[in-house]
């Protein structure tokens, strides 16, 4: 059975920046799948056509990262169509042996529902927007407005709603450093992973 680690959680809270040092430390492949959402919103023209017809060379578009992308993609993720396009690509990349570990809004709820391990990181709205601004090199405060614009919306939409899955772990990072982040999901992974024998 595949060890599936789902990570979820509002915009810049950190999710990805976990993922990746548990990809590293536990030698599982990491699927960043807010870059699927990005690339179908960057393809343009009918967003359930892009999904669709999505291609791995997609998620090496340049400026994926930019927020303007981040505003698109929440604007393609609201339609079910879109959600529903995606899903087995997810699926399947999450039932890799020896395991997988998958970043996003809906990995806990809705894609990986039996997951070994769901992480919920949150970080106050004023330091995730902080964080984002020194990463892009923008303001703070259009960037604390941008991303509460794209969580409202997320949080909003009827199909795989931004939420926590009821069995998640809550992981604040506000005034936490990434090490201390990570080694906090870290052991929480190495528990699971000792209770289930593995
Ligand atoms: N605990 C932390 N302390 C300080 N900076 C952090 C911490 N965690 C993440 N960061 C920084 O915050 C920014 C956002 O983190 P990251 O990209 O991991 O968030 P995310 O939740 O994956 O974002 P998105 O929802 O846009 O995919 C990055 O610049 C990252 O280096
Ligand atoms: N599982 C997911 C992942 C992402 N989204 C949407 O994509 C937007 C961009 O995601 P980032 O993680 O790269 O910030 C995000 O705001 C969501 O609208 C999603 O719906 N489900």
């Amino acid at each position: 059975m595949p060890f599936t680690i789902a990570i979820d959680g509002p915009a810049a809270s950190g999710k990805g920046t976990i993922a990746r040092a548990l990809a590293q430390e536990f030698g599982f492949p990491h699927l960043d799948t807010g870059l699927l959402y990005r690339a179908v919103g960057a393809i343009g023209g009918d967003p359930t056509t892009a999904a669709r017809g999505l291609d791995p060379e997609d998620l090496l578009r340049p400026g994926l990262r930019s927020a303007e992308a981040g505003q698109a993609a929440s604007r393609v993720a609201a339609i079910p169509e879109v959600r529903a396009a995606l899903i087995d690509f997810q699926r399947r990349f999450s039932r890799q042996e020896p395991g997988a570990i998958l970043d996003g809004r809906d990995i806990g709820t809705v894609i990986c529902p039996g997951a070994e391990v769901k992480l919920y990181v949150i970080a106050a709205d004023e330091t995730r927007a902080a964080r984002r601004a020194a990463e892009l090199g923008a303001d703070p405060a259009v960037m604390l407005a941008e991303l509460r614009e794209r969580d409202a919306r997320d949080a909003a939409r009827d199909t795989a709603p931004l939420r926590a899955a009821p069995d998640a772990v809550i992981l604040d990072t506000t005034a936490m450093s990434i090490d201390e982040a990570v080694a906090a999901a870290a052991a929480l992974v190495r528990k699971r992973l000792e209770r289930l024998a593995i």
